[in-house]
């Protein structure tokens, strides 16, 4: 075999000082130079970082904003294998330009300048655990990341997917009051894995396409906080009690579906992924300034007493602009609503308390 000769070497160290900026061995090439320019480039291009992009969710996610064409820059950040996700993901020949960042000292170039960042870092579910067994590790870790956001892109919006997110967003913004940057119109639980299967599941009894059926689910992300109005669905229908209570229960147990069939080896992930590019596609276009881009999230919120509260929002320029009221509820999800906010009342106030006391 030939050996590799020192113009490839260079050319080598060049796309990596690229694909790696904290590299001590970055060139000035002009490979960096026209990339930074594509990076720089497109009418519409907005900078995206993804917070744990080498796990489950993050892998499937990174690859699929990167076929996103509202996306010029993505930073992918992890504290393990994020310059062999970065390698992979930027061979594809798509618009956006790909670095990798590694480990705490890479967070703040992972942040600086972004205008979305998506957060999938922390340990998913095993079965028999709830989403609130996940508070211990991942509370700490939203914390970490949520200071460096607070500190490097204090305007950009978060979306947050660590589970428990019906606590994670509180600590979020706890994180962010205290460093005064917080805009509750900027932070985003990420509640759209349930309008997903929501969908699908009220398409499969109707019989039709899941592309033509949108359900609001409101509350939280976690057991009866996931609450599906199936009394608001569209195309306007009707369901059984027995229809009711089986979609109802389906809805707020799909991820235990998930985590049970996948015997030990982790939660949704290619799912969670899909949904998670949805959602961030509709925060960038309501970013671009878009007309009429809605879509169900957990946010701060005065639709109930409670402090949060997913439901659908408005996207615009500034986050989530507006958000909107639950609409008339039947007795079924009356009764569901009061049980969801019993739960989601402790679970917000422990994430408050994580970083208050
Ligand atoms: N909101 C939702 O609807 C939803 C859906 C599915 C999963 N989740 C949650 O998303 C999280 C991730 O799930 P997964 O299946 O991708 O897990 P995973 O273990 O496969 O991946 C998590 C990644 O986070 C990284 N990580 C850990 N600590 C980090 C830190 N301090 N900074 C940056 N990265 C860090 C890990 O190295 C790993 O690559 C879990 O908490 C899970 O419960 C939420
Ligand atoms: O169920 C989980 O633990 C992961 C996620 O919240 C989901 O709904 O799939």
């Amino acid at each position: 075999m030939q050996p590799l000769g020192a113009e490839v070497h260079q050319r080598i160290a060049r796309i990596s000082a690229h694909l790696y900026p904290s590299n001590p061995q970055m060139g000035d090439g002009s490979i960096l130079e026209r990339t930074n320019c594509r990076a720089k480039g497109g009418a519409a291009g907005f900078k995206v970082a993804i917070l744990g992009a080498a796990g489950g969710i993050g892998q499937p996610l990174a690859m699929l904003m990167k076929m996103n064409p509202l996306v010029s820059v993505l930073h992918l950040y992890d504290v393990v294998n994020a310059p062999g996700v970065t390698a992979d993901i930027s061979h594809m020949d798509t618009g956006a330009v790909v670095r990798g960042f590694l480990g705490q000292s890479e967070l703040d170039g992972a942040l600086t300048g972004m205008d979305l960042v998506i957060i999938p870092a922390g340990i998913p579910r095993k079965p028999g655990m709830t989403r609130d067994d996940l508070f211990k590790i991942n509370a700490g870790i939203v914390r970490t990341l949520c200071e460096g956001i607070a500190k490097c892109c204090p305007n950009a919006i978060v979306n947050l997917i660590s589970n428990p997110v019906n606590s994670t967003v509180p600590i979020a913004a706890e994180v962010f009051k205290k460093a005064g940057t917080y805009d509750p119109k900027k932070l985003l639980g990420v509640t759209s894995l349930d309008v997903v299967r929501a969908n699908t599941f009220v398409a499969e009894v109707l019989g039709l396409d899941p592309r033509e059926v949108e359900v609001p689910v409101v509350g939280g992300h976690a057991g009866v906080t996931i609450l599906p109005l199936l009394s608001q669905v569209k195309p306007p229908c009707s369901f059984t009690h027995e229809e009711t209570e089986y979609l109802t229960k389906r809805i707020q147990d799909g991820g235990t579906e998930v985590v049970e069939a996948k015997k030990g080896a982790g939660s949704a992930t290619l799912s969670m992924a899909y949904a998670a590019v949805k959602f961030a596609d509709v925060c960038l276009k309501g970013l671009r300034g878009d007309a009429g881009v809605v879509a169900c999230a957990f946010v701060a919120s005065q639709v109930t007493e409670l402090p949060f509260f997913a439901s659908k929002v408005r996207l615009g320029r500034t986050g989530a602009e507006e958000v909107y009221q639950l609409g008339p509820l039947n007795e079924y999800e009356r009764i569901g609503l009061e049980k969801a906010k019993k739960e989601l009342a402790e679970s917000i106030q422990k994430g408050i308390s994580f970083i208050r006391n």
